[in-house]
């Protein structure tokens, strides 16, 4: 299945144009099946879409109490530093959601090394799995090994890194986990935690979030057929949908 390329002028209206793509996307998957499943993305697309997310007139039309809020990865670091993907959309605005109806608990957020599994990252990401995997176990769409997301966003990096696969990496093969360690990251801090290509390529719809200009060459050179070990964004197509949301600056260099 092709990927759809979206362009909107600029940061702000993809902002707004994500968030309101996202409440309908819930309410319809919502009408289909009650409870939703959304990976979130660190990244500060991620955090501008939290941001426009909360401020959306429409955000009370979803049930929020029956969405399960993901991580696509997570800087393995202290749970309340800021270099977190978590801490930030605390900060952004996933915070206030709790008004709106969002269930802390359906809210997953990554191990922190300052949880029991400290350096042991191999473990902190055996313990994401098997919290996907439980939440498939009572979900009525669980799939293998994590719930059917119903949408994974993802930012993409300069270098074309999704989540925190980045390119050249062994990460990018691994086929059976649904999480890896990273603890070598080109971009800092190196210690990470990510979902792997396999469990994001399951959901229904993959985002991809991309928005400024020093994007260009990655948005270009994976919508046109890279390899994945060199641009970790060609890989990840969803089951039903591929979207690539993007600003003007980050389309320029497409055909
Ligand atoms: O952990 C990270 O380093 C980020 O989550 C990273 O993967 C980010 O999503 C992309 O680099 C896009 O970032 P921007 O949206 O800020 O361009």
């Amino acid at each position: 299945m092709t990927s759809q390329v979206i362009v909107h002028p600029d940061k702000a209206t993809l902002a707004a144009a994500i968030a309101a793509r996202l409440v309908t996307a819930i309410t319809d998957a919502q009408a289909q099946h009650g409870e939703a499943h959304v990976v979130l993305t660190g990244g500060s697309m991620g955090n501008a879409l939290i941001e426009a997310l909360v401020d959306s007139p429409a955000a009370p039309a979803v049930s929020w109490e029956l969405v399960h809020l993901w991580w696509g990865d997570e800087r393995y670091v202290e749970r309340e530093s800021s270099d977190r993907n978590a801490t930030q959309a605390r900060e952004a605005g996933l915070g206030r959601m709790a008004a709106l109806g969002l269930d802390p608990d359906l809210v997953h957020e990554m191990p922190a090394i300052d949880d029991p599994e400290g350096d042991d990252i191999g473990a902190a990401a055996d313990r994401y799995a098997a919290e996907l995997a439980r939440v498939a176990g009572t979900s009525d769409r669980g799939g293998d090994g994590a719930p059917t997301f119903d949408v994974v966003m993802l930012g993409v990096g300069p270098d074309a890194h999704v989540a925190s696969l980045f390119p050249g990496k062994d990460t990018l093969d691994v086929t059976d986990r649904t999480v890896v360690p990273e603890s070598d990251s080109p971009k800092p801090p190196p210690a990470r935690l990510s979902l792997t290509l396999p469990v994001l390529c399951s959901a229904d719809e993959v985002w991809l979030l991309v928005a400024g200009g020093d994007k260009a060459q990655a948005v270009a050179a994976a919508t046109g057929g890279a390899d994945v070990h060199e641009a970790p964004a060609a890989g990840v197509t969803g089951r039903r949908r591929t979207l690539w949301l993007v600003d003007e600056a980050a389309a320029a260099d497409l055909p």
